[in-house]
């Protein structure tokens, strides 16, 4: 097992992107700012895609600007194009995401063209970002499974990583963007994407529809694997891939990682108080089971 695992805190952007009423742009800089403190090292802020798309990330500008930012936290944002790109860097972005898919319907149906323009498009940001030394990652949803197609082969979220890797993504997250893998398809997938892609530039991204993205999470580990990405009460899913519930929790993450003498840096109380915030904002409960557990319980282990 890794001795440290990097967490990628998605909440803010993953986790809101699909409420259905529009947060408060200060809740949103709110809930940012409170995850600064938790030690958490890299926070994913918003969107840079069209409000026609995703009316809930519209005010991209103003939370990028709005924030604080803590001295050695990563605070990436989602690209899908150059007119994204520029309008990221404008805002104060230092570093963003690119985000394909390993399957061609979903890639249609999120970003309105085929895998091979994607790249074409990813490339045209990636150029643009070496030369301004802003960092890229690359995400491939539908790694194990998409809501269009069903299976998805793993040799294609090898091709698809191994395309964004070679652009210049220091970090491919695969993205199991419905939540369908288990410990069985997980391991099948990294075992193809890692003949092609060195196990250091590896992140995984689960959600928690099925109830498998811990049992997932932990395989991916116990292969090496030592950067997740989570978000913050398991708020979340994709407004292009109906019915998927929330990534995993951040919380439950951490609660795992502790039980197994794995540093990540984040301090879970404070990532509790901080669920416990957009909750109360968002009006609903918490779907972390460690956030429940502790408040009903009233104890934390
Ligand atoms: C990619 C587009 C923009 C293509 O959308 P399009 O309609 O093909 O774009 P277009 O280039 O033809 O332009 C049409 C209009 O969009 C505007 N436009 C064009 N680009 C931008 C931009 N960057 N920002 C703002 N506006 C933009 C452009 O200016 C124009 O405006 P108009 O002239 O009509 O007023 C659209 O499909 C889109 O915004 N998609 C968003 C999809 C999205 O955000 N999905 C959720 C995130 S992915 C995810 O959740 C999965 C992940 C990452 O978490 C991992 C996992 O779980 O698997």
């Amino acid at each position: 097992l890794p001795e440290y695992i990097k967490i990628v805190e998605v909440g803010p952007r993953d986790g809101l992107q699909n409420e259905k009423v529009i947060v408060p742009t200060d809740i949103k800089i709110e809930l940012i700012n409170r995850l600064s403190k938790t030690g958490l090292p890299a926070i994913e802020v918003t969107s840079f895609v069209s409000s026609k798309w995703v009316p809930q990330m519209a005010d991209h500008k103003e939370v990028m600007r709005g924030i604080e930012r803590h001295p050695g936290v990563q605070y990436p944002v989602l690209t899908p194009n150059l007119q994204g790109f520029h309008s990221a860097i404008a805002a104060g972005a230092t570093e963003v995401s690119v985000f394909g898919a390993a399957s061609e319907s979903f890639s249609k149906m999120n970003i309105n063209c085929s895998i091979e323009e994607s790249i074409e498009k990813f490339e045209e940001i990636a150029k643009s970002a070496r030369n301004m030394d802003i960092p890229v990652r690359g995400y491939v949803s539908c790694a194990l499974g998409c809501p269009y197609e069903g299976n998805i082969i793993p040799a294609k979220v090898a091709e698809v990583s191994k395309r964004l890797y070679s652009m210049g993504c220091y970090e491919i997250s695969l993205g199991d963007t419905i939540g369908v893998g288990t410990p069985g398809s997980m391991k099948r997938m990294l075992e193809a994407v890692m003949k092609e892609i060195p196990l250091s530039a590896l992140a995984v991204h689960c959600h928690d529809t099925y109830g498998q993205a811990l049992a997932n999470i932990l395989t991916a580990i116990q292969m090496g694997v030592a950067v997740v990405d989570s978000s913050v009460a398991g708020l979340g899913g994709c407004p292009y891939a109906k019915g998927a519930t929330g990534n995993v929790a951040t919380e439950d993450v951490i609660y795992m990682l502790n039980g197994l003498g794995i540093n990540t840096g984040v301090d879970l109380y404070t990532v509790m108080e901080t669920g416990n915030f957009i909750c109360t904002a968002l009006n609903k409960k918490t779907n972390s089971k460690v956030a429940q557990a502790s408040f009903n319980t009233g104890t934390i282990h």
